[in-house]
């Protein structure tokens, strides 16, 4: 391959708020894959669940908080500059606008994002975009449903290499070395019952959501 041709990925997430399962991750799969990149970028409408409490601006406060200054990994607010259902597919066309039909742009999400993939806008057309790779994830296993499979099917690739020749239509499931139990809906319902969070967040984001006072309430996130 070329060596000069960028590697993105793109972690999309509704953060709320963001956790060591996100960041750890993060880390992990940018160096599983050789990413030069990593836009996380915070979903103000998550098409699939109701609008959070804590505001997109707020998330992505707390987002750039956890992130620091981790090399290769961006805070990215364009789905704030976007009214409407936060697709991932808009996201996507819009970065490779930015990198170019060359670039090697792949899409991240967890094997719980995974099993709802059927029900996303324009599932079919994303693997046309980028390349699909989903983490396992504690808790969430394959078999995956059927209809995943006409999605994904004939796409599965080996590992990191292949996927890295072409620049988007591969899917490749990833089993990180460190993966955490941690969810966004425990550190809520935690935070709401006065319980504390240490460990599974950044302390600066924690101390952040303790400032602002966020989270006192708690909120499943149910569609
Ligand atoms: N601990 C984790 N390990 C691997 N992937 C994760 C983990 N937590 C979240 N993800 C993935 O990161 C992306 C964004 O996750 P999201 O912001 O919804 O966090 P969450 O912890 O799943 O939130 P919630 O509990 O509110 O549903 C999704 O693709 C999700 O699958
Ligand atoms: O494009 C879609 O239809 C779509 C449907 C569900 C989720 N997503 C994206 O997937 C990411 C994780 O979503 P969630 O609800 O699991 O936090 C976030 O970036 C969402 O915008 C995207």
């Amino acid at each position: 391959m070329n060596s000069q041709v960028i590697k993105v990925g793109m972690l999309g997430g509704t953060f709320d708020p963001i956790h060591h399962g996100h960041l750890r991750s993060a880390l992990e799969v940018r160096e599983a894959l050789g990413l030069d990149r990593l836009h996380m970028i915070p979903a103000p409408q998550p098409p699939l669940r109701g609008v959070p409490q804590v505001s997109a601006e707020q998330r992505l406060a707390l987002l750039k908080t956890g992130i620091g200054a981790t090399p290769g990994l961006y805070a990215d607010c364009r789905e704030l500059r976007r009214a409407g259902p936060s697709y991932s597919i808009d996201t996507l066309a819009e970065l490779r606008a930015e990198y170019g039909e060359q670039a090697r742009l792949v899409m991240i999400i967890g094997f719980d994002a995974f099993l709802r993939l059927p029900q996303w806008h324009r599932a079919g057309d994303l693997l046309s975009l980028a390349h699909l790779v989903v983490m396992a994830r504690p808790g969430y296993q394959a078999p995956w449903p059927e209809e995943l499979n006409e999605l994904v099917g004939s796409f599965e690739v080996e590992g990191a290499n292949s996927l890295m020749q072409r620049p988007s239509g591969g899917v490749l499931m990833l089993t990180l070395p460190s993966m955490m139990a941690i969810s966004a809906t425990y550190i809520r319902e935690r935070l709401s019952e006065g319980k504390s969070v240490r460990y599974l967040l950044p302390e600066a984001v924690e101390e952040a959501i303790q400032e602002k006072g966020f989270y006192q309430h708690f909120s499943q996130h149910d569609e």
